[in-house]
């Protein structure tokens, strides 16, 4: 066949899976087989994964977390595939910085988006709060700000060690954050945006982000507004989530809180993130928010539910909306059968939690069919 003709047949993405290191690689794992089962189950499209061994032991190793080209490899997939890079025998600021955090800022991914709900089946430690209580889309800044990567260090170790680490806020960089963020709260229900940052204390950047959030506004006049600064933000969180709907922070910031999101809809165990490049110039890069959690590495406990959201958000930024849609099905009657790990209340490991949702989409996907 002339190499200029494709074959017809179904669909392929090709997704770069990059495991990283402790949990990382158990629920990058879990997430491919269970990509797979839902690739069989529709039978209307495939995925060729591709691996990268990039982690912080053949960092060890090796003396880099990406080879030099690396960033041009990743460019020639359809999405990635993340589990988490770090581990206690390399500083933390090293490998975030050889691995993740270049991904994130070369690939343009601009926008991470962090949603938390109580899933079926789940509770939120907060006493009374009822699943329709908690349902939030976090929508972090990711390119610049407290993660500028600019500063130093001088006159290291001695009694006048000086070091800065600057922030930095760019109105190309805001603007571009607060339309997506109006764009996601228009598309809710609720439509109701809440901007939080810290410009009491913070005198330039942070105004400079309520300035172009009060800019941006009115060209979505059916978004109701409000700012928040940071600290308050938290005590509303926990005494008033069902006042909030979808939230703009910057990169900091919205890292700190959709942790906190995390744990208050159950467990930093099931949160999912999309690094998305909006423009679809790069792959954009999928990724539960937590990290490589070494005191439960090894052991296949890790809850995969956050890789499995996040899987189904890839599968749906790939142009596969039913194929998410039955994914996050088949994830919540799991859950809401009580096959959850320990994080949850729990007894089942990730492989329990993993088998479960494949035999689920199985039977999801035939009767939606
Ligand atoms: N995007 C990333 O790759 C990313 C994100 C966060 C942290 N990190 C890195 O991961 C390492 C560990 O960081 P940390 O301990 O601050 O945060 P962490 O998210 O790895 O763990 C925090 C706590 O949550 C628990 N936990 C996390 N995920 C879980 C899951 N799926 N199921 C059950 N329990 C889970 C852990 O056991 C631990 O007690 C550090 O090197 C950090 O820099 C990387
Ligand atoms: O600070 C980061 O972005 C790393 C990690 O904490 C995350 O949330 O992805
Ligand atoms: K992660
Ligand atoms: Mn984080």
């Amino acid at each position: 066949m002339p190499s200029h003709i494709r074959e017809i047949g179904p669909k392929i993405h090709r997704i770069a899976c990059i495991p990283g290191d402790g949990i990382g690689v158990d629920i990058t794992e879990a997430a491919i087989q269970v990509l797979k089962a839902l690739a069989k189950a529709t039978g209307t499209f495939s995925f060729d994964f591709t691996t990268f061994d990039w982690s912080s032991t053949n960092y060890l190793e090796r003396g880099w977390y990406m080879p030099p080209d690396g960033l041009s490899q990743l460019k020639k997939f359809d999405a990635i595939y993340f589990g988490a890079v770090g581990w206690p025998d390399v500083p933390d600021h090293i490998s975030l910085w050889g691995l993740i955090l270049p991904i994130r800022k070369a690939l343009n991914q601009y926008v991470n988006v962090r949603p938390t709900r109580i899933l079926q089946g789940t509770k939120s430690p907060l006493e009374g709060c009822k699943r329709e209580d908690l349902d939030w889309l976090i929508i972090r800044e990711n390119s610049e700000g407290e993660y500028s990567g600019q500063g130093g260090t001088s006159h290291e170790d001695s009694e006048h060690t000086v070091a800065t680490e600057v922030s930095i806020f760019t109105r190309v960089a805001i603007e571009r954050i607060m339309h997506f963020a109006f764009k996601a709260a228009q598309s809710r229900p609720r439509k109701h945006l809440t901007m939080v940052t810290k410009s009491n204390a913070q005198r330039h950047g942070m105004v400079l982000w309520d300035k172009i959030f009060y800019e941006i506004a009115p060209s979505y006049p059916d978004v109701k507004t409000e700012k928040m600064l940071v600290d308050a933000m938290t005590v509303r969180m926990v005494l008033n989530p069902k006042s909030m709907d979808t939230i703009v922070a910057t990169n900091l910031h919205a890292d700190i809180l959709t942790d906190l999101a995390a744990a208050l809809s159950g467990s930093i165990g099931i949160a999912p993130s999309s690094n998305l490049d909006p423009t679809r110039k790069n792959p954009s890069m999928f990724e539960p928010i937590h990290g490589s959690a070494p005191d439960i590495a090894g052991k296949g406990i890790a809850n995969p539910v956050g890789a499995f959201w996040s899987a189904a958000e890839m599968v749906r930024w790939v142009g596969e909306e039913k194929a998410a849609d039955a994914l996050m099905k088949a994830v919540e009657a799991v859950t809401a059968r009580g096959v959850k790990t320990k994080d949850l209340g729990g007894s089942e490991d990730t492989n329990g939690v993993t088998e479960a949702v494949c035999r689920e989409l199985e039977a999801i996907v035939t009767e939606g069919a």
